[in-house]
């Protein structure tokens, strides 16, 4: 796979039939097959309105034709594109056509935006970016990606990398001098100054990527507490829909469901878990083990008590925050000692609350933040490395400052991991797996 002599193409728009198609072609007959298939080629990046033909001359379609001449284009090769109408037949025959030619053939998932790796048009960040872009549905998931994909992300973490190399070319030299008498002294000094610095600076972007986490897959908010206590009323009610089945039966709830929503641009995931409670019956046992397992894994948990009953509080292996909820307002009294917030899912009661509760957390998360967030675990991994060895550079006093010199190379390698400066080659198909053909 992957070869890079190949012309690809690929329906670049969305699902079929629509107002209009777009046909993406790149490589190094993409003007050749362009050519034979409009007659003649429109000027570089003007729109011209074609009729596009089979080689035996049949008529496909008429429509919009573009050519991009590398490397001023999306992948950095030739490339083109051919908007015909979005019906189904039209753009089959349109491929059928393009897969006609030699060494012409149906680009791989995410192979576009590969070639534009490859050819320095973008970086792993910005390939990352531009997939969630993509697949982004709400607002601040949206503006996350679009920090990645403008390269801001980028330059902090190649600046960073350059200041790290500076440094250790001025120790290198240090050493090589060490011999002389008229070493400045106060050069070292200067440099572990800057990376001690440097350190919280880093430090302080990496504390950020809880928050791009959330951001980028969802507040994990698990509805969680004894049987019978509402938990599935409460779903179906900020689901607005009948999700999970409710009866008077305690142990209903067996399977994590789960919903998302929406609130103020931010994904929420919403579970709700089968009842807490000791039991034999094997089913119910594995709902409650799978629920357990599911709550040490939230951001938020809503632990939901029937009014009236001790509010559970007792969350095992969880660090995250717990709301308890007093619910049935309907039917008992309002007890504002041992809950936060007491709701009733059947008459709405307390809900404009809990909605405003999960805001003010995702706010309070967020406080003084901007987008610019590590988001991917792949981040994380890869800035804990470099902070690690910055750390061990900075602080490792009594150790030769050869092996304090090594030890910003290695913050330094990590950084370039990042934006794929350095080998990435075994990343390259995780990356890329995940997008669509025709990106
Ligand atoms: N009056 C009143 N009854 C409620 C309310 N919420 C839930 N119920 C009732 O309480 C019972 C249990 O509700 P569920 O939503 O199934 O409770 P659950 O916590 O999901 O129960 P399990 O899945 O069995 O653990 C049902 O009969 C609901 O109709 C409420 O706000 N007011
Ligand atoms: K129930
Ligand atoms: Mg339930």
């Amino acid at each position: 796979m992957q070869d890079f002599n190949d012309t690809i193409f690929a329906l670049s728009s969305g699902g079929l039939p629509a107002g209009v198609g777009v046909v993406r072609i790149s490589g190094p007959k993409a003007l050749y097959v362009t050519n034979v298939l409009v007659g003649s080629l429109p000027e570089p990046r003007q729109a011209a309105l074609k009729t596009i033909r089979t080689r035996n001359g049949l008529v496909i379609d008429h429509g919009l034709v573009l050519i991009f001449p590398g490397p001023a284009s999306f992948t950095g090769e030739d490339s083109a594109e051919i908007h015909v109408h979005g019906g189904k037949a039209v753009v089959a025959t349109l491929l059928e056509e393009l897969a006609g030619f030699k060494a012409c053939r149906l680009a791989e998932h995410g192979e576009f935006s590969r070639r534009a790796l490859e050819n320095g048009k973008m970086d792993l960040v910005e390939v990352e970016g531009l997939a969630d872009l993509i697949a982004a549905e709400t607002e601040m998931q949206r503006r996350l990606a679009v920090e990645h994909t403008a390269g801001g992300l980028s330059k902090l973490y190649e600046d960073w990398a350059d200041r790290l190399t500076r440094a250790r070319a001025l120790i290198e030299a240090e050493l090589d001098f060490a011999d002389e008498d008229d070493v400045p002294g106060s050069v070292s000094d200067q440099v572990w100054a800057d990376m001690a610095k440097l350190r919280s600076e880093l430090s302080a972007h990496l504390a950020g990527a809880d928050f791009g986490e959330i951001v980028r897959d969802g507040l994990k908010v698990v509805i969680a507490g004894a049987p019978n206590a509402g938990k599935s009323s409460l779903m179906n009610a900020l689901a607005r829909r009948e999700v999970a089945i409710v009866t008077e039966i305690a142990g209903t709830t067996r399977d994590v469901l789960h919903i998302d929503l929406n609130i103020e641009g931010y994904a929420v995931k919403l579970y709700d878990t089968a009842g807490l409670r000791e039991t034999e019956e094997v089913v119910e046992r594995e709902g409650i083990r799978r629920a357990l397992k599911t709550a040490a894994e939230a951001d938020i948990i809503l632990s939901l008590a029937e009014l009236g009953t001790p509010a559970r509080s007792d969350f095992p292996d969880f660090d995250g925050k717990v709301f308890r909820i007093g619910t049935k307002s309907d039917i008992h009294p309002i007890d504002v000692k041992h809950y936060d917030l007491c709701i009733s899912s059947a008459t709405g009661a307390g809900l404009a609350e809990l909605h405003q509760l999960l805001v003010n957390d995702l706010l309070a998360r967020s406080a003084a933040l901007s987008l610019a967030l590590p988001s991917r675990l792949r981040h994380r991994t890869l800035l804990t490395d470099s902070l690690e060895a910055l750390s061990r550079a900075v602080t490792a006093m009594s150790a030769g400052l050869d092996v304090r010199a090594e030890f910003l190379r290695q913050a330094a390698h990590s950084l370039g991991r990042i934006t794929g400066r350095v080998d990435v080659e075994d990343l390259l198909d995780v990356i890329f797996s995940e997008f669509c053909i025709g990106k």
